[in-house]
């Protein structure tokens, strides 16, 4: 049996991979990361201050200790509170929409976009955003709308000191720069599992920091 026979979702992830780098590579106002490893974009002004301003404070009612699947993860892993927006609420639903267009994935596909904040000390150890398929919580995922494609992430502030993006692979150390959104594939071209998308939230030393997530899903989540 060939390496890749058994990669859940793998011409989907192919599939999904394709699309987005097409339509983002045509945009020259989006940056690229230069390397050859992971396929990771930033946009500028994704956001403006009063939205950034604005997602804090829902941030502030909505974060509670994360919650992690139970794998080996080492206690202390992800020590950031965080908790997901009120997909009802018309603000939300603008710019999950927003984000959305920009990659060109089917509405479907998204997961509620969620909030995090890290005080002091607190961070997300290097990790994947995809699901390990071997591990028993995957059984819930496939059905919930399957492996992760894309991550969108936005800085919401300014951090005094510390809280970057770490692509601990690719060697790439991203300021958390308010408004900015991240962009990974966490598949390769080919569908697989990319593991240089191995990535943490590095300790924040001074300040706090405030970030949104929205993972995409290959199918419809639910
Ligand atoms: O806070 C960060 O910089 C990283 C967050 C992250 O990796 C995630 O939410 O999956
Ligand atoms: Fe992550």
């Amino acid at each position: 049996m060939s390496k890749t026979a058994n990669v859940p979702d793998q011409d989907a992830l192919k599939r999904a991979g394709a699309a987005v780098r097409k339509r983002l590579e045509a945009d020259p106002s989006i940056y690229k990361v230069p390397t050859d490893k992971a396929e990771i974009f930033a946009v500028g002004d994704f956001l403006t201050p009063l939205e950034c301003e604005r997602f804090v404070k829902l941030i502030d009612v909505v974060a509670k200790p994360s919650e992690l699947h139970l794998t080996a993860y080492v206690e202390k892993f992800r020590t950031s509170y965080s908790g997901n927006f009120d997909a009802r609420d018309p603000f939300v639903q603008s710019i999950s929409r927003r984000i959305d267009d920009l990659l060109g994935v089917n509405s479907n596909c998204g997961e509620t976009i969620q909030g995090q904040r890290y005080l002091p000390g607190q961070e997300f150890k290097p990790h994947n955003d995809w699901f390990y398929t071997d591990q028993e919580y995957w059984q819930g995922e496939n059905k919930r709308g399957g492996q992760r494609s894309w991550t969108a992430m936005a800085f919401l502030n300014t951090v005094e000191e510390g809280g970057h993006t770490h692509f601990v692979e690719v060697g790439a150390l991203i300021e958390p720069k308010p408004g900015v959104l991240l962009i990974w594939n966490n598949a390769n071209p080919d569908g697989t599992p990319n593991l240089d998308t191995l990535h943490a939230g590095t300790p924040v030393v001074a300040g706090a920091k405030y970030v949104l997530t929205k993972w995409y899903r290959t199918r419809k989540w639910v």
